[in-house]
């Protein structure tokens, strides 16, 4: 038997990295107590020691309890979960003052340790603000800025067209043609890539890539490795070894995800194929720099095109995905689109961008599916340096306690988390009212033209961090959801007997939130037929 008086090696092993948190936490307090001069932090609610407010939070949907805490702390909380800290914006005012105005300094992110173990160092969306980030988003601003996402239009609705040809082959795999649409849209523009409509090897590996890593974005996983950094180092024939198999398995699909789109540019380019796409244009210009500089730029180009394949396939599709909900729940809003369309553009074409402002109630059915259920309900932010705002202290704050982290993550990691509250947006009754019903209308004045109101000023994120892709996903969701809208119908799934099948909606927290999959019926418009379709795709 082991003596009570000597920890084994096991319990050393737990023991030590725990004190490290414990002795963290204090150290910080006592720093923000002497950082703050006085100024109170935001209130909040009373934390436990070590835990924080762990346990008051819903961990599948903690937007819902800052929502409440809301009420009852007010717009800018604070609250710590173990050794995190956050503060909680839940206006869009507060989130403009601190992420937009303040951005110089609050434009980090949060640390996640399990990002470069899972291969999602890849990723700039989750890069500290730096040089790195700051080269990566200015390749991507070329190809993705206003005035040269309106290039990739007509390539949308053709795929969006294309998607509905999908829906109407086989409309019970809904999602995976939600999801090849996404995928295409993005693979078009980054890599002049034309993945198939099916079984693609391109579109393969992205979704391995996003099922694989799901794992690394939980937080109590991120925790642990951050707590516990030996798990990846732990021999295979061990029990506790899953993690680092985990990881391992998610970094090779990452690998591939990188390479295998940028070498069949390459190849194509080698073979003076021609080709138009991000890749082939900034392999081009990076001929114009010196060959010191050809390594740098490669890397940063390689990030920012795969971030953008990331950045763009699930959260499309999830937007897509909640419309079908909202459609499949309210009946009467897609026949009042449908008698829209028809008055507007009659029954024997589909609609394309010019008909945009002449059909304001889809435009309301977009924007209230934007704002009904945000696919990003909070958007994690860091402050580099501590602040005052309105009177009340903002840490930067979060120590990282521990090993093999790049020391580029290290140097900024001292960050509290600023959390953008888009829930609690989202849900203000004052600014709309039944704020859980979906209702497009609100979006409309008495006069039928749309109001000054839309969510994509808050959806798409705040200051120097804002969703960069937003341009092509607006212009990516409207063509679906029009496209959709003229062509489809879309019911409650019905049982043998014929019986509606009603069912209550749940969520899955991925890279975005967005309804699980449901049963519902998608069928085709009575004048609307596959062929007819076939036609205009092929003129
Ligand atoms: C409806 C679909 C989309 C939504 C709702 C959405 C939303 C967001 C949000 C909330 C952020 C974080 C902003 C912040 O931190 O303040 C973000 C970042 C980002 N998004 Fe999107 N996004 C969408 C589609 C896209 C698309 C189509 C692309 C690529 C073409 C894209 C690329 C990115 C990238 C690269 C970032 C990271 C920017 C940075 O950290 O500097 N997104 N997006």
């Amino acid at each position: 038997m082991m003596s009570n008086s000597i920890p084994s090696a096991t319990a050393l092993a737990f023991l030590v990295p725990a004190s490290f948190v414990a002795l963290d936490t204090i150290r910080r307090l006592v720093r923000s107590r002497r950082e703050r001069k006085g100024s109170p932090l935001p209130p909040g609610p009373t934390p436990l020691p070590l835990l924080g407010n762990a346990l008051s939070v819903d961990i599948e949907e903690p937007w819902k309890t800052y929502t409440e805490w809301k009420a009852a702390y007010g717009d800018v909380l604070y609250a710590r979960l173990l050794d995190q800290e956050f503060v909680i914006l839940n206006t869009q005012s507060d989130a403009v003052e601190l992420l937009e105005k303040r951005s110089q300094n609050y434009s980090d992110r949060p640390f996640i340790a399990t990002l470069e173990p899972y291969g999602m160092g890849f990723n700039f969306i989750l890069d500290q603000h730096g040089e790195q980030w700051r080269l990566c988003r200015r390749i991507f601003h070329q190809t993705f800025r206003a005035d040269t996402a309106f290039a990739f239009r007509p390539m949308q609705l053709r795929r969006a067209r294309q998607m509905i040809v999908n829906l109407i082959d086989d409309p019970d795999q809904y999602a995976s043609h939600y999801s090849t649409f996404s995928a295409a849209v993005a693979l078009s523009a980054v890599y002049d890539y034309e993945p198939s409509p099916r079984n693609d090897p391109i579109v393969h590996i992205i979704h391995r890539f996003i099922a694989a890593s799901i794992p690394a974005v939980t937080p109590e996983k991120s925790l642990l490795l951050k707590v516990f950094p030996f798990v990846l180092h732990i021999p295979d024939w061990l029990p506790g070894s899953s993690v680092k198999r985990e990881a391992r398995t998610a970094s090779d699909w990452a690998n591939k995800m990188v390479e295998t789109p940028y070498q069949y540019v390459q190849k194509r380019m080698e073979a003076s194929d021609p080709v138009f796409s991000m890749v082939s244009d900034h392999i081009t210009r990076m001929q114009q720099y010196d060959e010191s500089y050809h390594a740098d730029y490669t890397s940063a180009l390689k990030r920012a095109s795969t971030s953008a394949i990331l950045g763009s396939t699930e959260t499309t599709s999830s937007v897509i995905l909640t419309f079908t909900l909202a459609m499949v729940q309210n009946p009467h809003v897609w026949k009042r689109a449908q008698a829209e369309i028809d008055t507007v553009l009659g029954m024997d074409r589909l609609p394309d961008f010019d008909d945009r402002p002449s059909l304001p109630y889809v435009e309301a059915i977009l924007r209230e599916t934007m704002r009904w259920r945000p696919i990003t309900p909070l958007i994690p932010h860091a402050a580099s340096s501590s602040d005052i705002y309105k009177g009340l202290y903002i840490p930067k704050g979060m120590s990282c306690v521990c090993t093999k982290i790049p020391p580029s993550h290290i140097i900024n990691t001292t960050g509290a988390t600023i959390v953008a509250n888009i829930w609690a947006i989202s849900r203000d009754e004052v600014r709309y009212p039944n704020a859980t019903q979906f209702i497009p209308e609100r979006f409309l004045t008495a006069e039928g033209t749309l109001t000054d109101d839309d969510p994509a000023e808050y959806t798409f994120g705040f200051g120097r961090r804002i969703c960069p892709g937003r341009h092509t996903a607006n212009s990516s969701v409207w063509s679906a959801i029009a496209t959709m809208l003229a062509t489809l119908e879309f019911c409650l799934a019905t049982d043998a007997e014929g019986k509606d099948i009603t069912f209550e909606p749940k969520y899955v927290n991925g890279l975005a939130c967005h309804p699980d999959i449901f049963p519902c019926r998608i069928s085709p418009r009575p004048h609307i037929n596959k062929t007819s379709l076939e036609r205009i795709l092929a003129g």
